[in-house]
This record gives C-alpha cells, sequence and structure tokens, in this order.
C-alpha cells in the first residue's frame, strides 16, 4: 500500500504544523480550516497567523473550507479538539481513507476514545492514532521530534510512516492504538497538575513525585481499558507527559499554573481560542476511572479544582495524607 495525498482536517496549531510537515517534500496537501481567515491567509500569504503564528508555510499547502473537497485524499489526519471529531466525521462525505487520529481527548457524555467514536465511520483497519510529545511550534519549525503511530493493521501503519516520516520527524510504529490515545489523554490532565505544582510554589520535588504518581494512574486505567504498558511507557504516555509537566508551552500546564496561583477555572478558560483538552477530558476521565473501579486521586484532583470544589491546598493535603502503600 502507497499513500501519495494527505488531507488534514483541523487548522489549528497541530493541523497546521502537520500539514507543514506532511508537505515538507513538496507533496500537495489540502488543509480544511474552520475558520474562513483561515483558508484565504493559507491560500493567500502562506500563513497561520490565528493559529501558529511565525511559521511560513509550504506553497503546497492549500486550503478549503468545504470538507467534501478532501474526498480525493488517500489519508486524514483528523486535528479537530476531542470534542469536536464526531462532528466533522459525521460532516465528511463518505469514503474508505485511513483516519489518523491525531486529538487528544475522551468525548464528554459518552465516555468514548477517539478511536471508538471513528469506528461509527471506518473500519479497525483504516484507524490510526498519532501521539507523542510535539509542540506544534517545534515541528512547524522543523525541530526533530517523535511520535507513536498506532494502528492496528500494520501495512497500513507502515504505509502512513512511510507517507509522513521526515529527517526532523520520526514516526515509531505501534499495533496499540488504545494505548497511543489513552496516553495522550491523560497526560493532558496530569499536566494541569503539574501547573498547580508550579503555581503554588511546591517545588521541583513534587513535580517529580506528581509525574511518577500519575504515570502510575495512566497505567492503571490504560491496563483497565486494553493498553499494554509499553505503549504507555513510550512516546505517546511517559514521553508526552514530560514534555507537557515541565513547560509553560503546554496550553495545559498553563491552565493549571492559574489555578495554582489561585485564579479560578472558568476565568482562565473564558475567551479562549486554543484548546486545554485537560480540562474537558477531567471529568469524563474522573467518572470513567470510578465506573471501572480504577484509584485516581490526581485526577479526581484536577476535578475537584476545575469544578471549584475544593482549594488547591486542600488538594494537595488530600493527597499527602493517604494511607501509606506499597508503590507497585
Ligand atoms: N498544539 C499542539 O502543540 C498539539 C500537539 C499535539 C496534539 N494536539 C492536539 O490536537 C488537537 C487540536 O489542537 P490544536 O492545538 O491544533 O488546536 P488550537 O488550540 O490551535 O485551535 C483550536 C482549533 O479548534 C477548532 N475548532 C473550534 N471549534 C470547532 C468546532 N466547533 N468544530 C471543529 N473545530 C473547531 C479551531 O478551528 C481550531 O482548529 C487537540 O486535541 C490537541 O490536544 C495539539
Ligand atoms: O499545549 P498542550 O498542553 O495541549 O500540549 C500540546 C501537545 O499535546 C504536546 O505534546
Amino acid at each position: 500500500m502507497s499513500i501519495g495525498s494527505i488531507g488534514v482536517i483541523g487548522a489549528g496549531a497541530w493541523g497546521t504544523a502537520l500539514a507543514q510537515t506532511a508537505a515538507a517534500g513538496g507533496e500537495p496537501v489540502l488543509l480544511w480550516a474552520r475558520e474562513a481567515e483561515v483558508v484565504a491567509a493559507v491560500n493567500d500569504d502562506h500563513a497561520n497567523p490565528l493559529f501558529l503564528p511565525g511559521v511560513p508555510l509550504s506553497p503546497a499547502i492549500r486550503a478549503t473550507g468545504a470538507l467534501a473537497d478532501l474526498s480525493a485524499c488517500d489519508a486524514l489526519l483528523v486535528v479537530t479538539p476531542a470534542q469536536h471529531l464526531r462532528g466533522v466525521l459525521a460532516a465528511l462525505p463518505p469514503g474508505d481513507a485511513p483516519l489518523v487520529l491525531c486529538a487528544k481527548g475522551i468525548e464528554a457524555g459518552s465516555g468514548r476514545l477517539m478511536s471508538e467514536i471513528a469506528a461509527d465511520f471506518r473500519g479497525d483497519d483504516a484507524i490510526a492514532v498519532l501521539s507523542g510529545p510535539t509542540f506544534a511550534h517545534e515541528v512547524g519549525a522543523g525541530l526533530p521530534t517523535a511520535v507513536t503511530l498506532a494502528c492496528a493493521d500494520e501495512s497500513v501503519g507502515a504505509a502512513l510512516a512511510a507517507r509522513l516520516a521526515r529527517p526532523g520527524f520520526r514516526p515509531y510504529l505501534s499495533t496499540d492504538v488504545i494505548g497511543a490515545e489513552i496516553g495522550g489523554a491523560v497526560k493532558n490532565v496530569l499536566a494541569i497538575a503539574c501547573g498547580v505544582v508550579e503555581g503554588r510554589g511546591l517545588g521541583q520535588n513534587a513535580r517529580a513525585a506528581l509525574i511518577s504518581r500519575g504515570f502510575a494512574e495512566m497505567v492503571r486505567f490504560g491496563r483497565a481499558r486494553g493498553a499494554r504498558t509499553e505503549t504507555l511507557a513510550g512516546l505517546a504516555g511517559l514521553g508526552d507527559l514530560v514534555l507537557t509537566c515541565s513547560s509553560t508551552s503546554s496550553r495545559n500546564f498553563s491552565l493549571g499554573l492559574g489555578l495554582g496561583q489561585g485564579r479560578s477555572a472558568a476565568d482562565l478558560l473564558a475567551d479562549r481560542r486554543t484548546v486545554a483538552e485537560g480540562a474537558f477530558t477531567a471529568p469524563v476521565l474522573h467518572e470513567a476511572a470510578a465506573a471501572a473501579g480504577v484509584d485516581m486521586p490526581i485526577v479526581a484532583g484536577v476535578c475537584a479544582l476545575l469544578g471549584g470544589s475544593a482549594a488547591v491546598d486542600d488538594v494537595v493535603e488530600a493527597l499527602l495524607a493517604r494511607p501509606l502503600t506499597y508503590e507497585g
């Protein structure tokens, strides 16, 4: 199987950076943007100042506002925020091009992972997940980056990896679709927690403890949903956790930073153009964990902070006062 033309659905920071990578060899890429001004800026100025400022885009990228235009593409990278995935897939004309799911989140209400939503529109063999430690502005600038590319069908995964790989963009293959997406969804919630630690001035020991114990929560939840531990310990899980738990470039970390400084979630989330996925994933992850009997105290703490039902110091005190136990 060989994949030529690529369509990208969603022209936020990540969709634009992925379009830039896919077009790096001069191959045409069609980018669907929801905003008319983004379509115009990409086509007229080869730029996306709204979502990925400062990155001159390849002229091989053409933008469109019509999803139907993507019908002829060999593969589609789906890069809308998690809560909008279903709506966008439902609006796509029917087809069998593989879908590469790039959003990191869980659907509110249904508790479904992105691949579980996509299964309403494609067979398992045509669903892949691309995830890992990937700040869009670094990928847009061509800085070295590695990702997990997971697909149940190894030949489809290999064809997608061959098409998307660049000297500075290195996909590692996996068949663990669920593991790849749980890593990305859970790390966003944990990045909020790490931002709180920073904002409240709790120190680097606390942040390292939180990354470790947060990873333990990710593994417990992932295994309950059928993920492999090795996937969660890879780029899409631990790799992304380390990235977003240590940088204000992360929108999720920055949201937590504000919470730790005493600002309310409502204030911090008001009028945002960009997405902090962890804020949407936290409550649905908390519910899903409870339903599966998986203990996720850090995730529960983040939920309480986002919902305004607890203060930072109370959440920290409760986490530290949990009964002593074995680490493993
Ligand atoms: N930015 C990154 O560095 C990065 C890296 C890896 C993964 N991701 C993931 O990619 C996904 C997209 O994030 P982003 O950073 O590109 O977005 P962004 O924050 O840059 O932009 C918001 C996006 O949401 C879209 N949007 C808003 N309302 C919509 C609707 N009703 N229907 C469809 N789309 C709508 C906008 O058009 C825009 O594309 C998220 O799940 C994010 O976690 C982001
Ligand atoms: O800015 P964030 O927190 O959404 O993180 C972006 C990417 O997920 C990093 O891999």
